[in-house]
């Protein structure tokens, strides 16, 4: 295994809010090495997009942040949220929900992947109009359409040229909020074929947030499950349908129907947060948080009862 570009450890997010404090990532850990594909999965609400917003750098005023984001061992939370800055874009990218809806109108699409290399002293003038063309190729676009406006794209051109622009001052990590939804199921499969070329070509290290299972498997060789902040089970996506340790992800990979809600984030517990929708709960899962504990050597899972829910035997 690649040794970790990218690895999060014990991550913590509040939120204050008039109404209280919502804790809404509780001890994230993740690792992702380059060249590999991680998925971000679960539930609406559980911190997939506050989990790559804290990485970038990028939450509002309102949020506190605690712990690591270790890239090639630095801790680029260090000195708080604002030394992620120097990170942000070279050594750090993001595609964002609804990213192909982000392109200003009146600009054209060459003129705004050049921005950020412009603002990163990356490269400007003649240089940038050459790189523009470049990332225009790389991600399936004639780079003569450098000169059109967003309009005079489709949505999975747009997409493509979203792309393009976190990938132009060349970082090591692309993080992608829900990069397909909201495109047809043929440009989706295109968009993620792209940035399954993009980490084995590039070497780059993708993490992507969806809560579609069957995407994430197109480009994410291993998938952190998460719940209510936390993750669950990390896994490579195999043995997350085969041998579950959690049984929030063997709930979530077999497709069907988990009854109950996840807890509110404005309150704590003592125990485990997914123990009082868990068919399998002791007493001691309503008292005690399970640790995330390796399962096997690219397993681990965050539950008492890891072993005999893997074996299949609970
Ligand atoms: N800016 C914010 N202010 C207050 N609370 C927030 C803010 N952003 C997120 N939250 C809260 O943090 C929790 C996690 O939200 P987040 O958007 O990260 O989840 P998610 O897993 O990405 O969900 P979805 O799939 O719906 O995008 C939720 O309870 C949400 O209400």
């Amino acid at each position: 295994m690649s040794a970790p570009l990218l690895e999060v450890r014990d991550l913590h997010v509040w939120f204050d809010l008039p109404q209280g404090r919502v804790h809404a990532l509780r001890g994230l850990d993740v690792t992702v090495g380059a060249g590999e594909g991680l998925g971000l999965v679960g539930e609406s609400g559980c911190g997939k997009t506050t989990a790559i917003l804290a990485m970038m750098g990028l939450l509002p005023p309102s949020a506190t942040v605690a712990g690591q984001v270790l890239l090639n061992g630095e801790n680029i939370l260090a000195k708080g949220e604002a030394s992620v800055r120097r990170h942000r874009w070279t050594d750090l990218a993001m595609v964002f929900q609804g990213a192909m809806n982000a392109f200003s109108p009146v600009a054209t699409v060459g003129a705004q992947i050049a921005e950020p290399m412009r603002l990163h002293r990356v490269a400007e003038g003649k240089q940038a109009t050459a790189r523009v063309r470049e990332l225009l190729e790389l991600v399936g676009i004639h780079p003569d359409k450098a000169s059109r406006y967003p309009h005079e794209f489709s949505g999975g051109m747009r997409q493509r040229a979203a792309i393009a622009m976190a990938l132009a001052c060349e970082p090591k990590v692309l993080l992608a909020d829900e990069p397909t939804t909201a495109l047809d199921v043929i440009v989706q499969a295109q968009v993620l074929d792209l940035l399954d070329r993009l980490r084995t070509e590039l070497g780059l290290a993708v993490v992507l947030v969806t809560h579609d299972l069957p995407v994430v498997g197109r480009v994410c060789g291993r998938a952190a499950v998460m719940y209510a902040g936390r993750v669950a089970e990390n896994a490579d996506i195999g043995d997350l349908h085969l041998r579950p340790g959690h049984p929030y992800s063997r709930a979530l990979f077999s497709g069907g129907a988990i009854p109950g809600a996840p807890p509110r984030l404005d309150e704590e517990w003592p125990g485990c947060a997914f123990a009082p929708r868990c068919e399998h709960a002791r007493d001691r899962c309503h008292t005690e948080a399970p640790r995330l504990v390796p399962l096997g050597a690219r397993q681990s899972s965050a539950c008492h009862l890891a072993a005999s829910i893997a074996g299949g035997t609970a």
